[in-house]
């Protein structure tokens, strides 16, 4: 059995009534579409009403921090789910972008109190990218964006 992987969590929680905001980069669309898909499906199946899911676009992930505290810092939201893709060039802008974002997003939460959802991908490879948003020809791995739904609903509900 494979060791790395999200666990099945400890109860099935209802979504229902939840508000949520998706903000998602424009950058490398097709996976975009794919991941931003998968974390909605999942949060419709466990009760969060389509009504209640806020979906906003930019045009990289280095704007996702501040568009994500300009849409959340009013409190509309019980939780965000930024979503970008990140892949590897020639140049270092991958990992200057990669660490920057990253960073803004963890420590948005304690100016805009609700969790953010971690939707960044940091691909070295197309494939990588590919795969992890289920879209790969092998299927080799599941739509990462489905665990960021099921991770939304549940940080919603709990905290
Ligand atoms: O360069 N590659 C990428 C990228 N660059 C643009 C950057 O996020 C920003 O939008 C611009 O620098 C303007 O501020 N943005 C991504 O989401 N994925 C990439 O793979």
């Amino acid at each position: 059995m494979a060791v790395k992987g999200l666990g099945q969590p400890d109860k099935k929680y209802d979504g229902t009534g939840i508000k949520v905001c998706i903000v998602h980069a424009r950058w490398n669309r097709q996976v975009i579409d794919a991941l931003v898909k998968g974390a909605i499906d999942k949060m419709l199946s466990l009760g969060v009403k389509e009504e209640d899911i806020f979906v906003e676009t930019v045009p990289g992930s280095f704007e996702l921090p501040f568009a994500t505290k300009k849409l959340c810092e009013n409190g509309k939201f019980n939780v965000v789910i930024p979503i970008g893709v990140l892949i590897k060039g020639s140049t270092m802008h991958f990992e200057y972008i990669s660490d920057a974002t990253t960073q803004a997003l963890m420590r948005l939460q304690e100016s805009i109190n609700i969790p953010v959802i971690f939707g960044l991908l940091t691909c070295l490879t197309e494939e990588q990218a590919l795969a992890r948003a289920g879209l790969d020809e092998a299927k080799s791995m599941h739509n990462h964006g489905e665990d960021w739904g099921a991770a939304a609903v549940e940080m919603a509900v709990k905290f």
